[in-house]
């Protein structure tokens, strides 16, 4: 947003005078009125006074609707709202996902509902005129004269009351489908005051996805044809769907019974949803039945605003994964309807339970906030930015779309819904307030990128096409079927699935070896951006981090790496600390009885203070294999034990493998 509220103009209802606002004062038709009688003076209590507002806001109906509509005949015609008419064609779709901000804001401007046109006391105060939005509010003066003050919000897109939820979805949901099915991230958020539309918008959103994934999906196999011609029958992809709410700390699975589930980040970085169903979903009825299902479970409770009010984040994660594309990471949608935003004012009736509860959601809105922001003021300043995403356990389930070290393709879109109405003005400004500072210009001008060569996002096309024929041994890639008419910047906003897909067209290049050459385009990528935020010892931190070795090191390698780790993979239990990996002791008496029912590696959670841990079981999913292929292993966060010191038998050296969500042991024999 690029106007700040405090600097928004206002309108004397008694005089005539002037409207200022950031691009500076702007004449408004005098209102031909006697407000000052109208709305007189009191030295009553602040309850009458209260009162009295309600009741001058009532009085002055007329004054404010008419004033509101000759405000909104002098305003430039809204721009008209993105569509996506080319539903029918993904690859235009598709293409959208190259250009654009990876971080948008959008507003949606609720009806007035029923009741509340029924109340002669309220009446709409809200413009929406694309991509700016207008909240008008009246201002008592204390000589009993009144102004007319008028807040413009400027956002990437503004959707009024009369437009569909066809209509946002077409806008800012639908080209998250192709990212998504090309193995990046799509993120939406909706965010609001209590009632004011956000289950509303989500769930009509939630229904057109499970329309489009599936059709969507036929069509991207078909594009990639004939590529992926050998494929008979299904699109070549698995969908599964996950619905889960969080509160506080906690978080609970919907599709479960509120099952507890964990929210959990490993020693790699990567975050797991341990615990949560992962339902498979072939059909739109399937989708829907499961998110009904979900919705049904989450915990609401009447507020000032609502009868049935969410008290949680409700996220509903729809995992991709393309069978076609074994080497590349799954897709992730995540459609997150955002606990209600309140006042304190809102919850001062509340039980103290009730005001925690809010203080907590407050909590967690700001970190989103605070993440949200300063991931998108990354790509806009050189100075360093913290990104606290471990401050909430939203944030940190949603990860990869702050973690500028993340090495996927990510948008993400907020879209705050406003209730219209002049009681609703505080919320609203609230709200405002909040999605104000998401809003990161972009910078026109990048100096420090373009003084760093090695930064593949300001590579020109022919700068880009030299790079691929130089680092990729023997040069099967060839750079016109990679990237025909790409920029570096566009490149670096292709999708991993997108990247290989196309890579593999070319004779004799192997998916393994496109993963490499993405992963290798990233790497330059996060170190240039590391190393424009200045600071060196933080680039070195996560350029070390084991998740990018476990990246980069091929299958075909592994087995040489592993080697190279033997000496080293087992330690002393002097450095144990939480997150490390360890082995078991199959000698151990306590093992004896158990050693065919219990694995032998183990995740380290929390120390005894008699030197027993607590540790968390990993599954070996595949006894029967022999050498490197023995020891893949998964992470059973619900299966915990404590476990005596004594049968710790010392550290193991792990790998993550992103694809299947699963560790390779390195070198170790249990
Ligand atoms: N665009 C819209 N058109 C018509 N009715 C709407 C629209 N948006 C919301 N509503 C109605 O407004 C009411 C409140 O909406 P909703 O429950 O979605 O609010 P919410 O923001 O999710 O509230 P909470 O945070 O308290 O759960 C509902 O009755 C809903 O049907």
């Amino acid at each position: 947003m690029d106007s700040a509220p405090s600097d928004s103009h206002s309108s004397a209802l008694h005089d005539n005078t002037k409207v200022v606002n950031d691009d500076g004062p702007i004449a408004v038709t005098p209102l031909q009125t006697n407000a000052s009688t109208a709305f007189g003076t009191s030295n009553s209590s602040i309850r009458d006074k209260e009162g009295s507002i309600a009741n001058r806001l009532r009085a002055q109906k007329d004054l404010v609707t008419k004033f509101i509509f000759d405000a909104a005949t002098k305003l430039p015609p809204a721009q008209p709202l993105p569509t996506n008419q080319t539903r029918a064609s993904l690859n235009s779709l598709f293409g959208s996902a190259l250009e654009g901000r990876d971080h948008t804001v959008c507003v949606r401007v609720r009806p007035l509902l029923k009741h509340e046109q029924d109340d002669a006391g309220c009446y709409s105060v809200v413009t929406a005129n694309n991509p700016a939005v207008h909240v008008h509010s009246v201002d008592f003066r204390w000589n009993g004269r009144s102004n007319i003050r008028t807040n413009k919000y400027d956002a990437d897109v503004v959707f009024g009351p009369d437009d569909s939820t066809d209509a946002v979805y077409n806008a800012i949901a639908l080209p998250l489908i192709p990212l998504v099915l090309s193995n990046g991230m799509g993120t939406l958020l909706a965010y609001g005051q209590t009632g004011s539309g956000k289950t509303y918008t989500m769930t009509g959103i939630q229904e057109r996805v499970a329309q489009d994934i599936f059709a969507l999906a036929e069509q991207h196999r078909q594009t990639r044809e004939p590529g992926w011609d050998g494929v008979t029958g299904g699109s070549g992809f698995e969908f599964t769907l996950s619905f889960v709410e969080l509160m506080g700390k906690q978080a609970f699975d919907l599709l479960s019974d509120k099952k507890p589930v964990s929210i959990l980040e490993d020693v790699f970085g990567a975050v797991h949803l341990s615990g949560a169903a992962e339902e498979p979903v072939t059909t739109p009825a399937r989708f829907l039945e499961l998110v009904e299902r979900g919705a049904s479970l989450r915990r609401t409770e009447a507020t000032a605003k609502n009868a049935t009010s969410s008290r949680s984040h409700a996220v509903c994660c729809i995992r991709v994964k393309n069978t076609l594309l074994p080497e590349a990471e799954d897709g992730i949608l995540y459609l997150v309807d955002l606990a209600g935003s309140e006042s304190n004012s809102d919850s001062s009736d509340h039980s103290r339970e009730r005001i925690a509860e809010t203080k907590e959601i407050n909590k967690s809105l700001g970190t989103l906030k605070d993440c949200f922001r300063n991931r998108a003021l990354i790509d806009s300043t050189d100075s360093h930015v913290h990104i606290p995403f471990r401050s909430s356990r939203l944030t940190l389930l949603l990860k990869e779309a702050f973690d500028p070290a993340s090495a996927r393709q990510a948008r993400t879109t907020v879209i705050a819904n406003l209730a219209p109405g002049i009681t609703d003005v505080p919320q609203t400004l609230n709200t405002m307030r909040y999605i104000a500072p998401l809003r990161v210009p972009v910078r026109s001008t990048s100096p420090p990128a373009i003084s760093d060569p090695s930064n593949p996002a300001v590579w020109t096309n022919a700068q880009l096409r030299t790079w691929v024929r130089a680092n990729y041994p023997g040069s099967k890639i060839d750079p016109a079927v990679l990237c025909p008419t790409e920029s570096g910047k566009q490149m670096c906003r292709l999708p991993m699935g997108e990247f290989i897909a196309r890579c593999v067209l070319c004779d004799g290049v192997s998916e393994m070896s496109a993963r490499l050459l993405y992963e290798k385009m990233w790497k330059l990528l996060i170190t240039a951006r590391l190393r424009a935020r200045k600071r060196p010892g933080e680039a070195a931190a996560v350029k070390s981090k084991p998740v990018a070795k476990a990246k980069l090191k091929p299958d075909s390698t592994s087995a040489a790496a592993a080697a190279d780790d033997d000496d080293d993979a087992v330690t002393t239990t002097a450095d144990l600390k939480p997150g490390t990996f360890i082995a078991l002791n199959p000698e151990h008496e306590g093992m004896r009885d158990k050693l065919n029912t219990v694995p032998v590696v183990a995740l380290l959670l929390a120390p005894h203070a008699s030197g027993a841990w607590t540790v968390a079981d990993m599954a070996n999913l595949e006894e029967e294999k022999e050498g490197d292929e023995a020891g893949r292993y998964e992470l059973l966060i619900e299966s915990k034990r404590v476990v005596p010191k004594a049968m710790i038998k010392g550290r193991v050296e792990v790998e993550y493998v992103r694809t299947s969500r699963t560790y390779r042991l390195c070198g170790v024999e249990v």
